[in-house]
C-alpha cells in the first residue's frame, strides 16, 4: 500500500514500519546531533503560508523557536509573518531544518513530490484535518508517510486551531494529541510542545492518526439527539401557548397581547420543556425494566433505539436542567416588568370603584406559596444531579452514591416537579374558560409522561414485582429451572445496589 504511491527513494530504502524506521533516521538526528535538541534557539521549518502556518510561526517564534517559512510565493508572504520568520522557498526552508511542520492541506501532499530528495530523513509534523469522517481509506499522516518513506512523520496540533495557537495556551484547551511510529521523532515533537507551552498526550503509533484526526470533526456526538429532542418540544410548546396565550385573544376578542411572547409565552414553554425532558430521562428505564419483567430475563439485549435512550439520559438531563433553570431566572423577573406594574394599578383601580375591601383568596395564596417552593426544591435537587454528572465530581464518589443521586434523588425532582405544576394548574383543568380554541391548559398536557413515569414506578414497589425484578437483575431466568435463592429474599437491601448502569 505504501510503496505504491511513494514518491520517494528507491525500494530498498523505505520504511514499513516503526521499527525499521530507526536505522534511517538514524539516531544521529536526535542523540548525537545537538543541534536537533529541540529547545529555544533551534530552527523549526513551517510549509506552508495559510492561517495555520501563520498561527504556527508565531507562537514558534514567542516560544524562542528561528523559524523559516517554506513557500511557493515567499515575496508575497513574507509580509504575513513576524519580521523575526525567514519567508523564503519551499526547498531553501527544508534544508535548513530538520524538523518541518507541513501546513498544507492533505490535497497537496502530493506537490511537496520534488522536495522528497531535501526532504530525507527529516521529521514531518503533520498538522492536517479533514472536512469530513473517514472521508479516506488512510489517515492523512499515514498517506504523508506513504509519500515520504525516508522521513519521520509525526501526527499533532490538528486539535489545536489556528486562533489557540495564536492567543497562546491560556484559553482553550491545552492538550496537543501526538503520534508517531518513532519513539525519537515524538519525543522530540513533545518537547517542542512543551516549550511552546502546550501539553503533549502521546497516543502511540501513527496508525492512531486517524482517531487524533477525527477528534476535530466530533462537534459533541451525544448531544445532538437531546438537543434536537429539545428544540422540537420547544416549537410544539411555544406554538401551542403562542395560540392560546396571543393569537386567540387577538382574534376572540381583537386584543393586542404581543407583548407576552418574550417573556411569558417563554416561560410558559421552557418549565413544560424542563419537565417532560425530565420524565424522558425517567421513561427509558422504566420501559427496560417493562421488557425484563415481560422477557423474564435480563440476558437479551435491548432494541436499538432503547439502547440509545439509555445512553443519552445524562445530555437530556442536563438539557433539562438548563431549562429549568431558565425558568427560575424568568419566573423570578415576572413582577419587575412594566406590564404587571399596569395590571396591579388597574386592578387596583378597578376593586377601589367596585369599593371592595378585602381581596385576600387564602386558597390562591396558599396555592403559589406551595408551588414556588416545590419549584424550588425540585430545582435545587436538579442541580445537585447536574453537579455530580461533572466529571471529577463524579469520580470521587463510589457507585452507590453517584447511582444514589442520579436515580433516586433525581426521581424525587421529578415526583416534586409534579407536585410543582399540579400545585401550579390547580383546579384550572376543570375551568371551561381556561380552554382557548378548546385547547386545554399546557400544564395538563406535560404531566402526561410524568405521571405514566411515576405510576409504573411506584408499580414496581409492589413486593411480587420488586421481588421478580431484582430476581431478574440478578440473572435469574424465566422457564431455566435453576434453583435460584436470593442472598435476602425479603427485600432488605435497597435497589440502588442491584442495579447496573445499563
Ligand atoms: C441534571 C441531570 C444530570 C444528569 N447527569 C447524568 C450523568 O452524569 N450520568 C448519567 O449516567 N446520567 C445522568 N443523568 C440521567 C439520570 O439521572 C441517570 O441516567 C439515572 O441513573 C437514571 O435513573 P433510573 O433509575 O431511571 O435508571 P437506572 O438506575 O440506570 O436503571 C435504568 C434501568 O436499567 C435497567 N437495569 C438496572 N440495573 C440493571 C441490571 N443489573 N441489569 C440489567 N438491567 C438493569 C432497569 O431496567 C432499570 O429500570 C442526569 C440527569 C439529570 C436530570
Ligand atoms: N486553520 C486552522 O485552524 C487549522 C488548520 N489545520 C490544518 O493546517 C493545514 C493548513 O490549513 P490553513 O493554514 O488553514 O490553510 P490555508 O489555505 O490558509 O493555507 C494552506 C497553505 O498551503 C500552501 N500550499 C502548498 N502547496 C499548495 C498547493 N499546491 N495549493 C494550495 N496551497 C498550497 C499555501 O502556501 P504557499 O502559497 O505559501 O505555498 C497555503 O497558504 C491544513 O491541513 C489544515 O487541515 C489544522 C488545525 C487547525
Ligand atoms: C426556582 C425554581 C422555580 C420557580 C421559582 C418556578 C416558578 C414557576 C412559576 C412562577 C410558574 C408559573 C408561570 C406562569 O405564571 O406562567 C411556574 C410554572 C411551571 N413550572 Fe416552575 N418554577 C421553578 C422550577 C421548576 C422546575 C424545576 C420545573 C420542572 C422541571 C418547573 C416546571 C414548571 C411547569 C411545568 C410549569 C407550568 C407551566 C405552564 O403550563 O404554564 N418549574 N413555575
Ligand atoms: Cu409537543
Ligand atoms: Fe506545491
Amino acid at each position: 500500500m505504501q510503496g505504491a504511491r511513494s514518491c520517494q527513494g528507491p525500494p530498498s530504502t523505505r520504511m514499513s514500519g516503526g521499527d525499521m524506521a530507526k536505522p534511517l533516521l538514524g539516531r544521529r538526528t536526535v542523540d548525537n546531533d545537538p543541534n536537533l535538541v529541540p529547545t529555544a534557539g533551534h530552527t523549526i521549518g513551517v510549509l506552508g503560508s495559510g492561517d495555520f502556518a501563520r498561527s504556527l510561526a508565531n507562537r514558534l517564534t514567542f516560544s524562542g523557536f528561528k523559524v523559516v517559512v517554506g513557500s511557493r510565493n515567499p515575496k508575497r508572504k513574507a509580509s504575513l509573518f513576524p519580521l523575526a520568520a525567514e519567508v523564503t522557498f519551499q526547498a531553501d526552508a527544508v534544508k535548513k531544518t530538520d524538523i518541518i511542520f507541513v501546513a498544507v492541506f492533505r490535497e497537496h501532499y502530493s506537490m511537496l513530490c520534488e522536495l522528497s530528495d531535501v526532504l530525507t530523513g527529516k521529521i514531518l509534523v503533520d498538522v492536517s484535518n479533514n472536512t469530513e469522517m473517514n472521508l479516506h481509506k488512510e489517515s492523512n499522516a499515514e498517506y504523508l508517510a506513504s509519500l515520504f518513506p525516508t522521513c519521520t512523520v509525526v501526527k499533532g496540533f490538528n486539535v489545536i486551531s489556528a486562533w489557540t495557537l495564536q492567543s497562546g495556551p491560556r484559553d482553550g484547551n491545552k492538550q496537543v494529541l501526538i503520534c508517531s511510529d518513532n519513539q525519537e521523532a515524538k519525543r522530540t515533537v513533545a518537547e517542542i510542545i512543551r516549550v511552546m507551552g502546550f501539553s503533549p498526550v502521546d497516543m502511540g503509533s501513527l496508525s492512531s492518526a486517524c482517531e487524533i484526526e477525527n477528534i476535530p470533526l466530533r462537534l459533541l456526538p451525544a448531544w445532538k439527539i437531546p438537543v434536537f429532542l429539545a428544540l422540537g418540544l420547544f416549537l410544539c410548546f411555544f406554538t401551542y401557548n403562542l395560540v392560546r396565550q396571543v393569537i386567540h385573544p387577538y382574534i376572540r376578542e381583537q386584543k393586542n397581547k404581543f407583548y407576552k411572547i418574550p417573556i411569558e409565552v417563554v416561560n410558559t414553554t421552557l418549565p413544560c420543556v424542563a419537565y417532560v425532558m425530565l420524565s424522558l430521562v425517567y421513561l427509558p428505564g422504566v420501559l427496560a425494566a417493562l421488557l425484563q419483567l415481560y422477557r423474564g430475563t435480563k440476558y437479551r439485549r435491548f432494541p436499538d433505539w432503547l439502547d440509545q435512550w439509555l445512553q443519552h439520559r445524562k445530555q437530556i438531563g442536563l438539557l433539562s436542567f438548563f431549562c429549568a433553570a431558565l425558568h427560575a431566572v424568568y419566573s423570578l423577573a415576572l413582577p419587575m416588568r412594566r406590564s404587571h406594574r399596569y395590571q396591579l394599578i388597574e386592578t387596583a383601580v378597578k376593586q377601589a370603584m367596585e369599593k371592595k375591601p378585602d381581596v385576600w383568596i387564602e386558597e390562591e395564596v396558599w396555592r403559589m406559596e406551595m408551588y414556588i417552593s416545590f419549584g424550588i426544591i425540585a430545582l435545587g435537587l436538579l442541580s445537585l444531579l447536574a453537579i455530580t454528572s461533572l466529571p471529577s465530581i463524579a469520580n470521587s464518589l463510589n457507585w452507590r452514591e453517584f447511582s444514589f443521586v442520579q436515580s433516586t434523588l433525581g426521581f424525587i425532582a421529578l415526583v416534586i416537579s409534579t407536585l410543582h405544576t399540579l400545585t401550579y394548574g390547580w383546579t384550572r383543568a376543570f375551568d371551561e374558560n381556561q380552554y382557548k380554541f378548546y385547547l386545554p391548559p399546557t400544564y395538563t398536557l406535560t404531566l402526561l409522561v410524568p405521571c405514566t413515569v411515576i405510576l409504573a414506578k411506584v408499580f414496581f414497589l409492589l413486593p411480587c414485582v420488586r421481588q421478580r425484578l431484582l430476581r431478574i437483575r440478578r440473572g435469574w431466568e424465566k422457564g431455566r429451572y435453576v434453583k435460584f435463592t436470593l442472598p435476602s429474599a425479603t427485600g432488605e437491601f435497597s435497589s440502588g445496589e442491584t442495579s447496573s448502569n445499563v
